[in-house]
């Protein structure tokens, strides 16, 4: 067993790519920051030990926001090149957003890796991601109120944009990658931005190191978000399982006319909470209209369905026991059945201009 200081040894690195070794070939998303020069360390020595490995293309993207990137990005090439490894700069071009700008640019670079990816035939994208940043992820996500989706945190392996997005250094402190680029002597680019404190997650990342003072283990964080990405797969298991139900109740002959989803409200009420709230979000979000539903705004939503089934049997015939909007969706209770359904279009692109404008 290695501790959280010592370099990777070559053992431990077959486990760690183990899930890629029959894949053709593989793009590693290298940055030039300590965690992804020692990705493609680790892979690079990897790979040379089997006796036919994948392909491996190193991949850089340069956001075009610091003007030391296209240098980093030169030493990547260069670092790449005594490893045997091809390499590539990708430049994120057009106009840049004024505010929300880290999200911004994780989308153009996670979308740039994947076209990359797709042109190299290669399966999957490998980021450098480790533990620190899991437990990192988790205390953002657990400010911001997530549920028990966001609070999962990363995946260890996730879909997007048609290829695999892989992070096998997910279980792996940062401080074992510094320690394993000390025992191969490789330098690395230091970016200012992940200390910069205009941003949340260098905030937070300050505030770790203080929380384990406090007697926290911050290996906790991570293992929390490993426990809850398992509640979640089950909550979705829950979930598929539920549609089924309701699907069996209607006997298949649910009204499907209205482009949306219907459920029956009574098999619907007897479902557990979680798996209430699974349904409707998904219902919502299916529509696709204004993006993920907010989950707090769904839980209100749930409440106030709950409560119109509880007293809809005393409701007027004919009329509605609840209509209400939600990210670009219309949910109504009536003749004893639940319909989410698209909102009326006026409707909708009133909330879209508000919501531009910087409305709630
Ligand atoms: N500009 C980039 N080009 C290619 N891959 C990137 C880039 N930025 C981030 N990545 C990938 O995403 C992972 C996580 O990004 P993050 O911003 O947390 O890392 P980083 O601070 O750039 O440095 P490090 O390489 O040490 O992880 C990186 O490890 C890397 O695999």
């Amino acid at each position: 067993m290695s501790d959280d200081n010592s370099p990777i040894s070559a053992r431990e690195a077959r486990r760690l790519f183990a899930d890629f070794k029959t894949a053709p070939a593989l793009v590693l998303a290298v940055s030039g920051g300590p965690d992804s020069v020692a990705l493609m360390w680790l892979a690079a020595r990897w790979q040379r030990s089997l006796a036919r490995g994948p392909r491996l293309l190193v991949v850089t993207v340069d956001h075009g926001l610091r003007p030391e990137a296209a240098r980093e990005a030169r030493e990547v090439k260069r670092q790449a090149a005594a490893l045997g490894l091809t390499h590539r700069t990708l430049r994120w071009r057009g106009a840049k957003p004024k505010t929300g700008l880290p999200a911004a640019a994780r989308e153009a670079r996670y979308r740039l890796l994947a076209q990359a990816a797709c042109a190299a035939g290669a399966s999957h994208v490998l980021t450098a991601h480790t533990r620190d940043d899991q437990a990192e992820t988790l205390l953002m996500r657990l400010l911001r109120g997530s549920g028990i989706a966001g609070l999962s945190a990363m995946a260890r392996l996730a879909e997007r944009d048609g290829i695999v997005l892989a992070r096998p250094l997910l279980d792996v402190p940062k401080s074992q990658l510094v320690a394993t680029l000390k025992r191969a002597k490789l330098g690395f680019a230091d970016d200012p931005t992940n200390r910069d404190t205009a941003f949340t997650r260098p905030r937070l990342r300050a505030l770790l190191p203080q929380l384990a003072t406090e007697g926290g283990d911050i290996r906790n964080l991570a293992r929390l978000a490993a426990r809850l990405a398992r509640a979640n797969a089950a909550v979705e298991v829950l979930a598929d399982g539920a549609e089924r139900f309701l699907r069996l109740r209607d006997r298949g002959d649910a009204p499907h006319d209205l482009g949306g989803r219907s459920f029956e409200a009574a098999g619907f009420a007897a479902l557990p909470e979680e798996v209430r709230l699974r349904l409707l979000l998904r219902a919502i979000n299916a529509l696709g209209h204004e993006g993920p539903a907010e989950l707090g705004k769904v839980e209100s939503l749930l409440a106030a369905l709950d409560q119109a089934i509880a007293g809809a049997r005393t409701a007027t015939k004919g009329r509605p026991a609840l209509k209400q909007t939600l990210a670009g969706a219309l949910i109504s209770l009536a003749g004893g059945r639940i319909h989410v359904a698209p909102a009326p279009a006026r409707r909708r692109k009133e909330r879209i201009r508000k919501a531009d404008a910087g409305g709630s």
